[in-house]
């Protein structure tokens, strides 16, 4: 594509001087630049990618978009902001791929990951060709793409609807994290439902307030509905049981469709009854009541399932079909997995990593259990410090045996961030040991018939972050090596 064509997408007039060359790919790492590449500086937390303009130019970049000028042989075209630039110019560099999708976007402090696979076998059961970005990977098709950030920046986002485009998906899903949205990853996106999960403590250590963390969150349901499509109209699917939806109802252009067990809502649970193996409940719709039978455990998870619901049904999916396929649903990696090793006691990984799915999981499992209950959980280092002693709190209100551990302490001393859990719970009982390994070896050694073992914090992980190493770790296989140990 020829510089002058893919500026026009920004709607706006970059002057430059110079030719008018034709871009062969744009990239916002100079490592990556090839002949014909245009570069995007990019003001990061760690450096500033206008360091590395002069390289680019070396490696073959042709033009480069900066927010500052910079003496270069080619031309260098000035933006307020590269990284929303780079959003926009990715979008149609790569033919506007998600106007050929069926767009989900899901955001929300917890449940995103659950929710995209709910969603994402719904269509998949429906004979739809899927994608799905998050957390754990990208999958395109059959084909799964490891992944660094939950909601990719807009460079390798545009790029994966491309190859989805090419590989013949037609409906996309992702999760669409607090991050994303702040730092415009998303701009250029055009989703056709966007899904709130909820809102509760997380991310404080970026967007300081839950006001601003609420307010970038909304950023999707605002960019939702702008767009006029007769054939497919837009929906915002909302809990209506979480306060946030009523800011979230008035940002959108978009039809809302709320879901809820409390409040009134277009899609219900009712009469919610919990088992060992799996949920039911009664799903209303507009009068009409289906009953549901899952595999699923926690009310937590039957928001998750009405999401999931709600998303399908304003796609136009049958809601036998989609029934079918809720019932169906096992579970996902790291959500609520058991671990089962012949052991006469229950062990269960889960991802809860913020103040309210640590409870609700632990209320989930109060609710079975009849012996001793053991949580193992710590928190991530270089993350929000302010929900530390909370989860710690949490920990002992719902656990008979709490042991607080490390997550991933990253850059921090494990022992700071513990003694940032512990200040939440002096004069209470619980272990500390800061070896996760450890940890986990002890609760099991301690483990008696009929009791819980929860593990919390790192789900789907393969590995621990200490300083800047990456170890393999894995804590559904560290639970088993310990059990057989026992
Ligand atoms: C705070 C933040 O969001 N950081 C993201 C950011 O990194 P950064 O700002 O440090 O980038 P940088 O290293 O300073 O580089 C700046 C520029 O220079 C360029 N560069 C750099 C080095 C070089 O040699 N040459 C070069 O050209 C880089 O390509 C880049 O364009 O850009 C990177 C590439 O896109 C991201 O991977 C990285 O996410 C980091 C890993 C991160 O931890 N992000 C978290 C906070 C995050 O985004 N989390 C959310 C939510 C998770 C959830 O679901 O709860 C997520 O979506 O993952
Ligand atoms: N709807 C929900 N409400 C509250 N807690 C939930 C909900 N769904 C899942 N959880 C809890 O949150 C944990 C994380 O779930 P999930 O991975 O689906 O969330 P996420 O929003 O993708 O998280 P992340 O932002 O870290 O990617 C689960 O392991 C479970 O403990
Ligand atoms: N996407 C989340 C994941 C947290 C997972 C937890 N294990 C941790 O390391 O804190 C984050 O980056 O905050
Ligand atoms: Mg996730």
């Amino acid at each position: 594509m020829k510089l002058q064509k893919l500026l026009e997408s920004l709607n706006a007039i970059v002057p430059y001087k110079g030719e008018n060359p034709e871009i062969t790919s744009i990239e916002n790492d100079n490592r990556k630049v090839q002949k014909g590449s245009l570069f995007i500086c990019i003001k990061g937390y760690t450096v500033d990618g206008h360091d590395f303009a002069e390289s680019a130019v070396k490696n073959g970049a042709v033009a480069i978009l900066a927010e500052r000028p910079l003496d270069l042989e080619v031309p260098v075209l000035l933006v307020n902001d590269t990284t929303r630039a780079m959003a926009v110019l990715a979008d149609a560099f790569y033919g506007q791929p998600t106007k050929s999708l069926h767009l989900i976007g899901i955001t929300g402090t917890n449940g995103k990951t659950t929710t995209s696979h709910l969603i994402e076998k719904i269509f998949a059961d429906a004979g739809e060709k899927t994608g799905l970005i998050g957390t754990m990977y990208t999958k395109i098709a059959d084909k799964t793409i490891e992944t660094k950030n939950t909601t990719p920046e807009s460079l390798t986002l545009q790029k994966t609807f491309k190859q989805m485009v090419d590989a013949g998906v037609n409906t996309a899903v992702m999760e669409v994290s607090s991050h994303a949205l702040d730092l415009g990853r998303v701009h250029g996106c055009d989703y056709n439902v966007a899904v709130f999960t909820n809102l509760t403590q997380d991310h404080l250590d970026y967007h300081e307030t839950m006001e601003e963390y609420k307010r970038a969150k909304s950023l999707l349901f605002a960019q939702l509905g702008n767009t006029f499509d007769l054939n497919m109209p837009k929906f915002a699917v909302l809990n209506a049981d979480d306060t946030a939806t009523e800011m979230y109802s008035r940002s959108t252009a978009a039809h809302v469709v709320t879901y809820g067990i409390e409040q009134e809502a277009d899609i219900k649970a009712k009469n919610i009854q919990m088992t060992p193996k799996g949920t039911v409940f009664d799903l209303e719709i507009k009068g009409v009541s289906y009953p549901i039978r899952m595999q699923l455990i926690g009310k937590f998870s039957v928001y998750n399932v009405l999401a999931s619901i709600s998303t399908a049904l304003v796609s136009g999916i049958e809601i036998e079909q989609i029934i079918q396929s809720i019932e169906s649903v096992e579970g996902v990696a790291g959500r609520f997995e058991l671990v089962n090793a012949g052991q006469d006691f229950t062990v269960i990984v889960d991802y809860a990593h913020t103040p309210d799915s640590l409870e609700n999981v632990l209320k989930t499992i109060q609710h079975f259990a009849e012996k001793k209950v053991f949580v193992i959980v710590g928190c991530g280092g270089d993350r929000d410090r302010t929900k530390r002693p909370i989860m710690a709190q949490i920990a002992c209100k719902f656990a008979t045996d709490p042991i607080l551990t490390s997550d991933n302490p990253r850059s921090e001393d494990p022992v700071d961030i513990l003694n940032d859990m512990e200040a939440g719970v002096q004069g209470e009982n619980y272990q500390v040991i800061p070896d996760r390994r450890k940890a986990i070896f002890t609760a099991v050694s301690q483990a008696s018939p009929g009791d819980v073992i929860l593990i919390a914090g790192k789900g789907h992980e393969t590995y621990q972050i200490i300083g800047k190493e990456v170890l393999d770790f894995d804590d559904r296989l560290v639970a088993r090596e310990a059990i057989k140990g026992r």
